[in-house]
């Protein structure tokens, strides 16, 4: 990065700077790019560089500023990502993976082998099954330091760990700032427990088109049918071609 500090309006998006997160979870910042129409990757889910160079820069000062990011597996394993930004602050690496899918080769853990990023930490569903345990050693061998979150109830969709047990897991482990990259399914269900403090989205000039993939969120309206207010906008930033707009969330 070759700016020495951080863009100027992440400091009045981010909560973490000036008080202390909630007891039960870490301050969260939910951050993402996105084209026109609303798509965080093309088809397939195949993976599209939405965000210019400048947008992806301030992406990565976001990192920096965080004690920890978080994905879910799909995003692991599709995109591969490294989600470090060195020689800067190194955040720690969440993957949210209940049932060990993640590959023991991915770049988190090669490079928290080759020391150019943190030990990753996997979250997931705990489970007696042989190869289920098979993997979780694997994982353990390779770096991982791998963590059980309870589920909430038999509820729980398959597949799926309970948003506010992963937050208080990590919130117990030390996190108090957290931003979480994606993808589709994470940003929904975060958004979806009103637990996001602040909101960062990078909006490409790009058109994308049905093929490719958005995050649903269930319909929240008021008694006469309004769409509820859920964010208030702080800031808009024009960075290369892209609009980077950040938002807080509007207490309950
Ligand atoms: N444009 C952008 O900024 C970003 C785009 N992406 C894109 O997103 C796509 C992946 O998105 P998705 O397929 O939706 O996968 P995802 O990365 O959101 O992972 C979803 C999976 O995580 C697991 N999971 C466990 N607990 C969960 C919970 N509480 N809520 C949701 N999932 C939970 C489930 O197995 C679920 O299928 C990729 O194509 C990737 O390129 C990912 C991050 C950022
Ligand atoms: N900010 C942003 N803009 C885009 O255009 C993107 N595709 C993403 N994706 C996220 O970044 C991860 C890849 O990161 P590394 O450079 O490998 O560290 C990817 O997995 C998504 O989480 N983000």
């Amino acid at each position: 990065m070759a700016d020495p500090t951080p863009p100027t309006f992440l400091a009045a998006t981010l909560l973490h700077h000036s008080t202390p997160p909630p007891a039960t979870r870490p301050h969260v910042t939910l951050t993402f790019a996105q084209s026109l129409d609303a798509k965080i990757a093309g088809a397939q889910g195949r993976q599209l560089i939405l965000s210019g160079k400048q947008s992806m820069v301030m992406t990565h000062w976001l990192r920096t500023l965080h004690d920890a990011i978080l994905v879910g597996i799909n995003t692991a394993l599709n995109d591969d990502p490294q989600l470090n930004e060195p020689p800067h602050h190194l955040p720690r690496p969440v993957v949210v993976d209940a049932r060990l899918r993640l590959p023991v080769t991915c770049k988190l853990l090669r490079n928290f082998q080759g020391k150019t990023g943190r030990r990753p930490w996997v979250l997931c569903a705990a489970s007696l099954n042989s190869a289920f345990l098979e993997r979780k050693s694997a994982l353990e061998a390779a770096g991982a330091r791998v963590i059980e979150i309870p589920l909430q109830s038999d509820e729980q969709p398959e597949g799926r760990l309970p948003v506010p047990s992963i937050l208080h897991g990590l919130r117990e482990r030390g996190v108090n700032s957290l931003m979480v990259e994606g993808g589709a399914r994470i940003i929904a269900s975060f958004l979806a427990e009103s637990v996001v403090d602040a909101l960062i989205v990078t909006v490409a000039p790009v058109l994308v088109g049905e093929a490719g993939v958005g995050y649903q969120y269930p319909t929240s309206l008021s008694e006469n049918g309004d769409v509820l207010p859920k964010f208030k906008a702080i800031h808009t930033e024009t960075l290369g071609q892209d609009t980077v707009m950040s938002f807080a969330s509007i207490p309950w």
